[in-house]
């Protein structure tokens, strides 16, 4: 059975507590909840948020349709029918505040911010983090990419290896923020208005009784854009020639053949033995594109040992992050409504890196005025306003916080927006090419030694003063 309202994407034990703050007459009580990660992923610097827009349209959508309600009476006899008649009825009413897609992100800040009657924020919760958890992860390693090719042409390949349609697409517009070009996907293309590309795969040359035909009847259906696979039998000895005889026919014809595509073997030592055979026919202009199980570390290797690629086509390692794949974001309870107003609450673990940081807060960017540069992110509670009204910082590292230094001189953007308030959306999504040129324009807002690919710099995350001595006097009361 087919199940497109992503209402019941979520966990059991979430509509278990709905159903236990129903019984209990405590489901309209506001609750504040934070969703962050702890740890960045593949050993970069930063983090390249991504997924507000998928958020945006679940929650949208949000509604419980008779058939989820049939479905939920028929699963667990404890559910009282009321409580179901209040799924019936069930919209999302509170506010949610976001860090903007493309931002650079990193551990320990508020990414997404819901404040909402605990029965609504609750729901929410797994959706949130998988929708996010997934695209951020992509985004992030599609930055990398993008990092070692800064001026090649990069196009997303990875569909059929993608872990089913949805991180494909989704997975595919998280590659494009981060500043891929192009991806293979039609349906990704046309739901995002991202551009497509695409070659021939080697069936088409099998599928001929000679490469050379192939070539010729391939490139005569397409002959404004055609990039030909040239190691269906041997790259060096037909592959190129063939390509070379194509691309002069094509030339006779008034037309310019695009690429040659290298798919497998000595990537460096093929490109550059092609680039000398087509430049030593004239065809300067062909350019050459490679694939064949990328990802950033053999771009930096083949770029190293000068290989002659302007094109890079990656797909298995790029769409399912394969050296890590799962971003272990987190959506933690941080207030909690009291009669007198939000109580901070705690959650204490033995890892000191799992206790979290109670209170309502935000984030903001500490950027140095004189060098426009990013200093630190501060975390801040939201009733504070020293750092609103540009007051001297104290700026420290909440796990070592003798480590501290003072700054003036600096503007502090706020990273949070408000994205629904009262259940109201209140924030126009931008086009995918705003989000990808804001992606850019993070990204020279940062000290190079902060994105360098391997073992960069750890950019500081502060905590403020009042923040920290919140969190220590909760954990001093829960712990005596
Ligand atoms: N010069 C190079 N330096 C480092 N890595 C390379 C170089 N050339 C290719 N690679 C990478 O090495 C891996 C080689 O993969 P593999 O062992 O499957 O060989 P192949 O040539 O693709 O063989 P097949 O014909 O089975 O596809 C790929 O990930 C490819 O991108
Ligand atoms: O290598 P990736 O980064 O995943 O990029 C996508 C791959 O998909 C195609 O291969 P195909 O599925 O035809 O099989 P192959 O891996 O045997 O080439 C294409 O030729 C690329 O090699
Ligand atoms: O267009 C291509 O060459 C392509 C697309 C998807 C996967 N592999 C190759």
């Amino acid at each position: 059975m087919s199940c497109d309202n992503l209402t019941l994407h979520t966990d059991k034990y979430q509509i278990n507590m709905m159903y236990a703050h129903w019984f209990n007459g405590s489901m309209d009580r506001k609750a504040v909840f934070e969703a962050y990660f702890r740890k960045l992923p593949f050993g970069n610097g930063y983090a390249v948020f991504a997924g507000l827009q998928r958020i945006v349209e679940y929650i949208q959508h949000l509604q419980f349709d008779e058939a989820s309600i049939q479905y939920l009476a028929e699963q667990e006899e404890n559910y009282d029918p009321a409580f179901l008649e209040k799924l019936r009825q069930f919209r999302f009413t509170g506010s949610l505040w976001s860090v903007e897609e493309g931002s650079l992100v990193f551990p320990n800040e508020p990414l997404i911010r819901v404040e909402a009657s605990v029965f609504e924020a609750q729901l929410l919760e797994t959706a949130i983090l998988n929708f996010m958890n997934y695209q951020t992860l992509i985004a992030t390693k599609a930055s990398r990419i993008r990092q070692v090719a800064p001026d090649d042409v990069l196009m997303e390949f990875g569909t059929r290896r993608a872990q089913e349609a949805d991180a494909a697409v989704w997975g595919a517009r998280a590659t494009y923020i981060a500043g891929f070009d192009a991806t293979s996907n039609m349906r990704a293309g046309m739901m995002f208005d991202i551009p497509t590309k695409g070659t021939h795969a080697h069936a088409w040359v099998q599928d001929h009784d000679s490469e050379e035909e192939a070539f010729r009847k391939f490139s005569a259906a397409l002959p404004d854009q055609v990039t030909l696979l040239v190691d269906t039998y041997d790259t060096i000895k037909s592959g190129v020639p063939h390509a070379i005889e194509t691309a002069k026919w094509l030339q006779s014809q008034g037309k310019r053949m695009n690429a040659i595509r290298l798919d497998s073997g000595d990537l460096a030592y093929l490109s550059k033995k092609a680039r000398a055979m087509l430049d030593e026919a004239g065809l300067q202009e062909v350019k050459i594109v490679a694939s064949n199980d990328l990802d950033e570390n053999i771009i930096f290797n083949l770029k190293a040992q000068g290989a002659r690629i302007d094109s890079w086509g990656v797909g298995t390692k790029l769409i399912t992050a394969a050296d890590q794949p799962a971003l272990g974001g987190v959506y933690k309870l941080v207030a909690r409504e009291r009669e007198d107003g939000f109580a901070p609450v705690i959650k204490i673990s033995g890892n000191p890196e799992k206790v979290t940081t109670p209170g309502i807060k935000d984030v903001y960017r500490i950027v140095n005025r004189e060098t426009n540069k990013a200093m630190a992110d501060y975390i801040a509670l939201t009733n504070e306003d020293d750092v609103q009204q540009g007051k001297p910082l104290k700026l420290f590292d909440p796990v070592h916080p003798y480590i501290s230094k003072t700054v003036e001189q600096y503007e502090a953007q706020p990273m949070l927006r408000p994205i629904f308030a009262d259940g109201k959306q209140v924030y126009e999504l931008p086009t995918l090419d705003t989000i990808r040129e804001h992606h850019r324009k993070q990204l020279t807002l940062f000290w190079p030694e902060y994105l360098r690919k391997l073992n960069p710099e750890v950019y500081p995350v502060d905590l403020s003063p009042k923040a920290w001595d919140q969190k220590m006097e909760l954990i001093r009361k829960h712990k005596g």
